[in-house]
């Protein structure tokens, strides 16, 4: 029995999710009174492996090849499940977000585990084992129980925090047998459109809505995000008349997403809307209304015109004062 976290890397950088990750899974390793190995796959450099060491995996192993930088979900839950064999691992966890989202359902299959998606908290009991998950695009929880001796749980950003709890780990290599035929499909190149913050990835978003009135209006939005070095979002309605793109949609019929940091901007805080931010970990609302609903679920409420408040906070950001 072990545990496994698949630490998921960004151009050969850890973000806070797999940090979260690697807590988790010592956590639940501790519970079941086992092992917690961390699995990198493609190339990071050792200094940055060593970050994990922080979280307190028992072993850090790094899958160390270059024609495993760019995610492909085929690939990688081969080489999850050749390793997950290879250590006999009962628990797999990875961060539910797009590359865990990808791979966790072959992973399930590969290894006949029963998968618990958007896992929001330690399990609630071991034996059986049951998680608890959010259903209903977070309006609603329910409590899963997994009886295969595989679990696989996608482990929802900010549910379970960071907890530092050192250890002395080396780091390890693992040279998975990977037949020629998987790699027939290869990436050629990258060429983003543009220069974005993708938005389910983003640590902190600023988000505006039919309060800015106009899409004239929107360069104070942006400017506050270029400030910060956060991804913009938008309501529904204003995706829906054109003002932006749908991909900056967020809430129930739009992205899920769950940053550190998210700034609501002349939004009302429709419960439509909230479902689909209400994991931010600190919610900031503008709004010239004092009884918007949404200022029942910020952390921080600023009461007044967008306007005038987006333009000083950049300033303050840029310039500290
Ligand atoms: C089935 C269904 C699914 C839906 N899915 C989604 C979804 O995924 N996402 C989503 O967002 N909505 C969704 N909606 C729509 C949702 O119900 C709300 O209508 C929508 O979220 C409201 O958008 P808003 O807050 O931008 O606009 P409004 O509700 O019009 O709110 C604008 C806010 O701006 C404030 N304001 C005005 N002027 C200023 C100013 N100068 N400075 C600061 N504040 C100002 C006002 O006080 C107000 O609170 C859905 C609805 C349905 C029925």
């Amino acid at each position: 029995m072990s545990v496994i976290a698949f630490a998921k890397n960004w151009e050969g950088k850890f973000k806070k999710s797999t940090y979260e990750l690697v807590s988790y899974a010592k956590d639940l390793a501790s519970r079941l009174n086992t092992q917690t190995l961390v699995l990198s796959i493609g190339e990071v450099d050792e200094s940055e492996l060593e970050k994990l060491a922080l979280y307190g995996p028992d072993r850090i192993i790094s899958v160390n090849d270059s024609r495993l930088n760019t995610l492909s979900s085929r690939i990688y839950a081969e080489i999850i499940s050749q390793f997950v064999l290879k250590e006999s691992a009962t628990h797999v966890l990875l961060s539910d977000n797009n590359s865990g989202k990808a791979i966790s359902p072959r992973l399930s299959v590969k290894l006949q585990a029963g998968l618990a998606a958007a896992v929001l908290d330690v399990p609630k009991s071991l034996e059986p084992f049951v998680v608890k998950k959010q259903v209903f695009s977070g309006k609603a929880f329910a409590y899963v129980q997994i009886d295969s001796e595989k679990k696989i749980l996608t482990l929802s950003k900010n549910s379970f925090g960071l907890k530092e709890n050192p250890s002395t780990a080396a780091i390890e290599y693992f040279t998975p047998e990977l037949k020629d035929d998987l790699f027939k499909i290869k990436v050629k190149s990258v060429e983003s459109s543009d220069n974005k913050i993708i938005l389910t990835d983003a640590d902190i978003v600023v988000s505006a809505g039919r309060g800015m009135k106009s899409p004239d209006n929107w360069k104070p939005v942006e400017d506050f995000a270029a400030a910060l070095g956060a991804a913009v979002a938008c309501s529904r309605p204003v995706s829906d008349d054109g003002w932006r793109s749908h991909e900056e949609h967020v809430g129930q019929t739009g992205k899920v997403i769950a940053p550190n940091l998210y700034f609501a901007v002349g939004i009302s805080g429709a419960i439509q809307h909230v479902a689909g931010v209400s994991r931010s970990k600190c919610i900031v609302a503008i709004n010239t209304d004092p009884e918007a609903p949404i200022f029942s679920v910020a952390d921080y409420g600023v009461i007044g015109d967008a306007m005038t408040i987006l333009p000083k906070l950049t300033e303050i950001v840029l310039n500290g004062e």
